[in-house]
């Protein structure tokens, strides 16, 4: 089928919903678009005119670079909800850093972990193990006579994690609902001998990488298989049903609902269809109604989410998420992430040396930083693993560093496998940037490259121990990394990720109460550079803005009451106008930004308040 072949997106959705015209619960669904509810057909009539102009605005086609996926066929406003579903299969999370018990039934880290009394997985209360989203899996546990060992549940092995996913999707293909678009996913990686065109593009390193994962691919669908059958006694399935089981589970799943406490992992239909880019235009969000008591409220029923346009989408855009939720991170960790997703990315944030002008993972160039002031011209690294400065475009001696890294980083990888075998290949496949590390350079621990490396490590440390690390020692980590103490300037990716810390060290009322007037004035200050660098990296109304548009707000607002707890005869201070006016202005960004009513709610309620202090502070004035 050709890219101009388009077919309509099949989404597995909620049976029923609230009416878009009067919140009642209506099971009248649009069979189109399958997004919008009614109650009745009068209110579906009522709400055409509106529903017309986003519905049926998208459709599946093939192409050759990612395969199947989703284009729009109209001009679609941020804001668009475009899918809505329920997943074909949630799990708890089976990411690499899952290496706690949670939940079975809810997907929650139990304040008390106890074990199902039937199968023996981690559950919160006897309620969970009643589940009927664990009721399947531990139906077949017991029919295989297996229980999951005590022990387990105090030291928890991750790979448990990926071994109940690939069993929970596997008896998901025996459900007559589920099973025709679960055998319609992707359940292996293109083969490496159809990629030789893009492989031989890629540095070294890359191409190592991309043949090791594919394998590791394969032997992480074979080893569920191994488990479910030989460990867990299921005999019953076939080894090839659970391997492609977990093939498409582990394509196509997505980490959904970290912000609502939940550890989930949903496979959805539709959604599963849409490419990554790392400049991505739609997001997944849980479906939020307001006046739920809380927004998963309900459990396993509720697990609604759905697909938003995170900001305008032109006809014939190719909807993308951004599978890798780190948007500080250069390219080169990034692409090396997805090569073990088993496709190289080259969406246009990839593509462009300068990362649109942030210079992620460049240094400050020593030859000409030095004479300019304020520019930073930095060195830049291609596709390619070419270097060169962006202000005099001197290659120097970079060009035999990029040679030097990528050869380090091949012999570290096969001295790794050579020793650790798999084990050390599925580490690698936890810690992509992990290869990064150990890899020194010619030229001595003086490099630029091998300062960014330590500091590196600095800053990891930090992260590892966030919460306890006084404000202080974020901002010297700062200061040491900035030219001319370090290499590096300031839309560096460390920078930033140690900016972003700072702002997320507490909850922002927390954070407030902790700081001077001065110290929440240069937070303020963070919150503007990483809002700077979302206009580059995730424009338009990403969770990550509306995430640091909230601190932002509660830091304005802390300056805002601190001024009016000061006014003394005097009244306030001028510049306390000027506060009202950011604060504003961070609100009204926020209305827009915040994809759910919930958020806007708290929103209209804060402008609500700012209006409030604009009536008193005129009042006072007057008098
Ligand atoms: C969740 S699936 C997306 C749907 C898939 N294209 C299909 O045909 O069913 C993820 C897979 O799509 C492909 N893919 C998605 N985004 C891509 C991109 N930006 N570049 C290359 N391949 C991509 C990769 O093969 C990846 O493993």
């Amino acid at each position: 089928m050709s890219e101009k072949d388009g077919k309509r997106v099949v989404t597995f959705g909620p049976k029923s919903g609230e009416c878009a015209v009067c919140d009642k619960v209506g099971t009248l669904k649009c069979s189109r678009c399958q997004v919008d509810f009614y109650c009745g057909k009068d209110h579906q009539v009522q709400d055409w005119p509106r529903h017309r102009q986003i519905c049926g605005c998208m459709e599946l086609r093939v192409s050759p670079e990612v395969g199947r996926c989703v284009v729009a066929t109209k001009d679609i406003p941020m804001g668009t909800i475009l899918m809505r579903e329920i997943p074909l299969v949630a799990t708890p999370n089976f990411g690499s850093d899952e290496d706690q018990p949670l939940c079975v039934g809810c997907f929650m880290p139990p304040h008390r972990v106890r074990a199902c009394a039937l199968c023996g997985w981690p559950v919160c209360s006897e309620a969970c193990s009643k589940k009927e989203i664990h009721q399947p899996e531990c139906a077949a546990f017991q029919r295989a006579k297996f229980k999951l060992p005590k022990g387990k549940l105090t030291a928890w092995e991750s790979r448990l994690w990926s071994y109940l996913a690939a069993l929970r999707t596997t008896l998901a293909f025996e459900d007559k609902a589920r099973r025709d678009i679960l055998e319609s996913l992707q359940y292996e990686n293109p083969p490496v001998t159809n990629m030789v065109e893009e492989i031989n593009k890629l540095p070294p390193a890359g191409r190592m990488r991309l043949m090791t994962s594919h394998s590791e691919f394969e032997l992480a669908c074979s080893k569920a298989a191994e488990w479910v059958r030989d460990v867990a006694g299921m005999t019953w399935l076939s080894a090839e049903k659970v391997r492609r089981a977990a093939g498409v589970c582990y394509i196509n799943s997505t980490g959904c609902g970290s912000s609502s406490g939940r550890h989930v992992t949903g496979l959805f239909a539709g959604m599963s269809l849409v490419e990554h880019s790392c400049r991505h235009n739609v997001e997944t969000q849980v479906w939020q109604r307001v006046g739920d008591p809380h927004p998963m409220a309900g459990v396993a029923g509720s697990l609604e989410y759905v697909l938003v346009a995170t900001r305008d989408i032109a006809r014939g855009e190719h909807l993308a998420l951004g599978y890798l939720p780190n948007y500080l991170e250069g390219a080169a960790k990034r692409r090396m992430a997805l090569l073990y997703r088993n496709f190289l990315c080259r969406c246009e944030l990839c593509s462009d040396p300068s990362q649109r002008g942030l210079y992620l993972e460049g240094w400050c160039c020593r030859s000409c930083s030095a004479k300019k002031k304020k520019a930073f011209p930095v060195l830049i690294r291609d596709l390619d693993n070419n270097w060169a400065c962006s202000g005099c475009g001197d290659k120097g001696p970079l060009v035999a560093f990029g040679a030097g890294a990528t050869m380090e980083i091949m012999a570290n990888m096969f001295r790794s496998v050579l020793s650790g075998g798999v084990d050390s290949m599925k580490a690698m496949a936890q810690n992509p940037a992990g290869i990064f590390d150990s890899v020194s350079t010619p030229g001595g621990a003086d490099t630029p490259y091998d300062q960014s490396r330590s500091l590196e490590r600095r800053l990891k440390a930090l992260l590892e121990s966030s919460s306890k690390v006084p404000l202080k020692e974020w901002e010297r980590f700062i200061s040491d990394a900035l030219w001319p103490r370090g290499p590096l300037h300031p839309t560096h990716s460390l920078v930033l990720q140690a900016k972003n810390a700072i702002i997320e060290m507490d909850q922002p009322d927390v954070l407030v109460a902790r700081l001077t007037a001065a110290e929440t004035k240069r937070l303020v200050g963070y919150c503007r550079d990483l809002l700077a660098v979302c206009d580059e990296v995730c424009p338009g109304a990403s969770s990550f803005r509306a995430q640091i548009l909230c601190i932002q707000s509660g830091l304005i607002g802390a300056q805002v009451m601190a001024r009016l707890n000061d006014t003394g005869r005097s009244g306030p201070r001028p510049d306390t106008e000027a506060l009202l006016d950011e604060w504003e202005a961070v609100h009204n960004e926020l209305l827009v930004t915040a994809l759910c009513p919930k958020g806007r709610d708290t929103t209209l309620r804060n402008l609500d308040h700012v209006a409030q202090i604009r009536k008193n502070l005129a009042m006072m004035k007057r008098r």
